[in-house]
C-alpha cells in the first residue's frame, strides 16, 4: 500500500485545472518512455470538471490522443447515449474534441448492449476485455495503468463501490455487476478493489464541502469496507487532490503545510 499524499488547492476550479495539467504531463511522459499511455475515467462532477478543463487547456495538444487508451472505473448500467452514463458525459466535456483512436476507448458496455439486461454478464465482459489488454509486463489481470482517477462521493464510495456493499468486498474479480446502489441508477458496472490497485498511480479527487467528511473519514484510518474510499491506493503512488472546501474537516496532522 502506498500512503497517501495530498495536495490542496484553493477552490474546485483551481483544482480541476491543476489535475488536468497534471494528468497532460503524465500521459506525455508514459506516451515518452513506454510509446503509449493508459488512463482509467471517473466520472462525477470533480472527473467531469477535469475532462472540460483538460479540453479548455491548450497544453492538451502535447498529448498524443491516438496513443492512449482510456478505461472507466465504474459506469451507470443504461442504454448508449444516455445522458447519465459516464461515458456520455466524457464525451461531451473532453472525448468528441480530441483525435483518439476509438478502438482505444474501451467504455463499458451499455445496458442495451452486447450483454442486454444482464449486468454481471456485462461486468463479466469488461474484465475479459481488460485481461486481454493486460501483458505479461503487468503482471496480472487489468493493464498497470499509468493512472487511475476517481471521484469519492459524500459517502465515501468511489467507482461504483459503496460501503458495506458486496462489491466493496470482492478480493478475486476484477470487474462486478452492482445492484442496489444507493446513488441512482441502482445498477451499475465497477472495477474492484483489486483492479484499482493494479494502477501505477491513483488520483482521489474530491472538491466541495459536501465531501469535506468522506475525506476526513477515509484519510482517517477508516476501513475500506466502511469506507471504499481509504481502499483505494496504487502501486507506486496514492494522491489527494483537494479544494480547501473538501479539506477542511481533516485531522491537522494530514493537512499539507506548503498547500494554499
Ligand atoms: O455516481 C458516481 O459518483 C461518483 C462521485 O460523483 P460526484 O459527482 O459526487 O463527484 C463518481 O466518482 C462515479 O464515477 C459515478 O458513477
Amino acid at each position: 500500500m502506498t500512503p497517501p499524499q495530498l495536495v490542496v488547492h484553493r477552490d474546485k476550479e483551481l483544482m480541476a485545472q491543476a489535475a488536468a495539467a497534471r494528468l497532460i504531463t503524465k500521459i506525455v511522459d508514459a506516451q515518452a518512455s513506454r510509446g503509449h499511455a493508459s488512463v482509467v475515467l471517473t466520472g462525477g462532477r470533480n472527473g467531469n470538471g477535469l475532462l472540460a478543463a483538460l479540453a479548455a487547456a491548450p497544453a492538451r495538444d502535447a498529448v498524443d490522443w491516438a496513443r492512449l487508451d482510456l478505461w472507466w472505473g465504474d459506469e451507470r448500467f443504461l442504454p448508449e447515449g444516455d445522458p447519465e452514463r459516464n461515458v456520455t458525459q466524457a464525451r461531451e466535456a473532453l472525448l468528441d474534441a480530441v483525435p483518439l483512436d476509438p478502438a482505444r476507448v474501451h467504455a463499458m458496455p451499455a445496458s442495451d448492449g452486447p450483454y442486454g439486461k444482464d449486468v454481471d454478464e456485462a461486468a463479466a465482459g469488461y474484465a475479459a476485455e481488460l485481461a486481454a489488454a493486460a501483458g505479461p509486463e503487468d503482471h496480472g489481470r487489468v493493464p498497470a495503468f499509468d493512472v487511475l482517477m476517481l471521484g469519492v462521493g459524500p459517502d465515501t464510495h468511489v467507482a461504483s463501490l459503496f460501503p458495506e456493499l458486496p462489491a466493496v468486498r470482492e478480493t478475486e474479480r476484477t470487474v462486478v455487476g452492482v445492484h442496489g446502489a444507493p446513488k441512482p441508477p441502482p445498477v451499475r458496472v465497477s472495477l474492484t478493489l483489486p483492479a484499482i490497485r493494479a494502477a501505477r498511480e491513483v488520483w482521489l479527487l474530491a472538491a466541495g464541502e459536501d465531501k469535506a467528511e468522506a475525506a476526513a473519514i477515509a484519510l482517517s484510518g477508516a476501513g475500506e469496507i466502511q469506507a471504499p474510499a481509504a481502499g483505494a491506493y496504487g502501486r507506486s503512488r496514492t494522491l489527494w487532490l483537494l479544494d480547501a472546501a473538501a479539506a477542511s474537516r481533516l485531522p491537522r496532522a494530514l493537512y499539507p503545510p506548503a498547500s494554499a
